[in-house]
């Protein structure tokens, strides 16, 4: 009988448990429950609703337990940076900030005034990224911080809740832009400069560590299987990097969900100049890999789009409008701040933007949906020139994984415009790379290569060759619009 693995995978918009078992050398993938994520604004910060999330683990393992799955290993993986503040009773001393609250606005250029940008990137090789924790526990409140014992990223901290272990899992703890190359160690001068004590963090551990069974307290409040929970790539996009089917002799990866994270899976890292420049980052990848990525604002501007219209519409509704539409009306740059968490909304955002850069100015939803998904394409070209230049080899194959692997108007024009071959699957890549570690850790499965053969034997990849020629005059021109923005 195969064991039985479950996911919890809370990306910024969504969480879901996922079940995965092995049957004749396929990965079997069931969504047991899903449930919506998001911030809300509480004592003077947007903030995660953490107990909800909590709730909401719990009441999936019920499900789980009664469709008659009695015993299980569960991995928890969620999205990176953000941190709970825990006093000496154990108990949470407030609900933790999101990232995008805009308490970090100005915090690079604060702290950075003192600890110049390269000293850091030469120890870290993490992007600057406003919210990186670094400068949110630069803002943090100095009294909460004193009374703090533990502090725990988000998936370190759902897993304390649930089994009394607290660790620190490093591919989260990279995001930190807290952790030296070097050493493999939370870098003193760093800590020292946002006022954290070493023994403020947990020990750091890698992915695979066996974390301990769920506390019995929760067994008596919910009809529980019974749960051995393993410390996973608890950063998500470790997560669904472990579970991309890596086709292509030099592939390349995108993560496409909320955010768009665009890399290169390395054995060592890429800290120089070019990478410096460029803001690419070495975040820590599971079994000793870097993901040397970038950030992409993705497909946030898309959902709040969706939120804002006046009518309902589906993701799938709004990428066939957009498919009947002429690509390239107006270039925008995607990963300008002003779309980060614009206070008048993102339609008015990207409608403003298109009117002050003498632009057609997108009005109907498939006119936004389509602004979104070819700058978004045109986007991902650009870097994927970027990244192969910084690596000194081309890219010859892109995994596009995530909700985004969805939209195959995405995938075709990304793959026109780079003249890439693009492979778009497993969606739910990140639930999958999670349940890759648990069963590495249980000895289901050998080692990531061969997780990524189960992936490939296990799920259907698309695959979108390069069409339209004339998409690379595209690519030029939005270049050229992206170095005008700049100057
Ligand atoms: N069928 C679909 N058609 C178009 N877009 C889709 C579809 N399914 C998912 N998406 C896109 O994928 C996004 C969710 O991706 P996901 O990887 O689940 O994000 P996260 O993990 O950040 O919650 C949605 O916001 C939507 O833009
Ligand atoms: C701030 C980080 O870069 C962010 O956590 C990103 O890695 C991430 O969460 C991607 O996951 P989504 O599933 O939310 O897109
Ligand atoms: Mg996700």
């Amino acid at each position: 009988m195969s064991k039985t693995y479950v996911a919890v995978d809370i990306g910024a918009s969504s969480g879901r448990l996922m079940l995965g078992q092995l049957h004749d050398g396929k990965l079997q993938l069931q969504e047991m429950h899903r449930f919506k994520n998001g911030f809300v604004k509480e004592a003077g910060h947007d903030r995660w609703q953490i107990d909800h999330l909590i709730e909401e683990i719990l009441i999936g393992l019920e499900k789980i337990k009664r469709a008659g799955f009695s015993k299980i290993t569960l991995g928890i993986d969620t999205w990176a940076v953000d941190y709970v503040l825990v006093g000496s009773n154990g108990q949470k001393l407030q609900n933790p900030i999101s990232y995008r609250d805009n308490r970090t606005a100005n915090s690079i250029a604060k702290l950075t005034s003192e600890l110049p940008k390269d000293y850091i990137y030469k120890k870290t090789g993490i992007q600057f990224l406003d919210f990186n924790t670094l400068y949110q526990l630069f803002e943090e409140d100095k009294n909460l911080l004193a009374k703090t014992e533990k502090i725990l990223m988000i998936p370190d901290y759902i897993g304390y809740v649930l089994t009394g272990q607290a660790v620190t899992e490093v591919t989260n703890a990279s995001t930190t832009q807290m952790l030296s190359l070097r050493e493999g160690l939370f870098d003193h001068d760093l800590l020292k400069k946002v006022n954290v004590r070493p023994e403020q963090f947990p020990k750091l551990v890698d992915a695979g560590t066996v974390l301990g069974p769920i506390l019995n307290k929760w067994y008596q409040q919910y009809d529980l299987p019974e749960v051995e929970v393993i410390t996973v790539a608890t950063h998500d996009t470790a997560s669904a990097v472990v579970g991309t089917p890596g086709i292509g002799q030099h592939w390349a990866y995108l993560s496409s969900g909320t955010w768009s994270l665009l890399g290169s899976e390395l054995n060592v890292p890429e800290n120089g100049k070019k990478a410096y420049c460029q803001n690419y980052t070495n975040e820590w990848g599971a079994y000793g890999t870097y993901r040397f990525l970038k950030n992409i604002m993705g497909l946030w501007i898309i959902q709040n789009v969706q939120k804002e219209l006046p009518q309902q519409y589906s993701f799938a509704q709004l990428a066939a409008l957009a498919e009947k539409e002429e690509p390239f009306q107006q270039y925008i740059d995607v990963n300008d701040s002003r779309f980060t968490n614009p206070a008048t909304g993102m339609v008015q955002e990207l409608q403003d933007y298109c009117r002050r850069t003498q632009q057609k100015v997108p009005q109907t939803p498939g006119e936004l949906a389509m602004a979104v998904y070819s700058n978004l394409s045109l986007y991902y070209a650009n870097e994927l020139n970027i990244l192969g230049d910084i690596l000194g080899y081309p890219i010859d194959t892109l995994n596009i994984v995530g909700g985004g692997s969805n939209v195959r108007l995405m995938n075709q024009m990304t793959a026109s415009l780079a003249q890439v071959d693009v492979y778009a699957g497993p969606s739910e890549a990140t639930a999958v790379g999670n349940l890759i570690v648990q069963m590495i850790t249980k000895q289901d499965v050998s080692n990531l290569q061969q997780g990524r053969q189960l992936i490939t034997n296990s799920f259907a990849i698309k695959k979108f060759v390069p069409q339209n020629r004339n998409f690379t005059q595209q690519l030029l021109n939005y270049q050229k619009f992206l170095q005008e923005m700049k100057a």
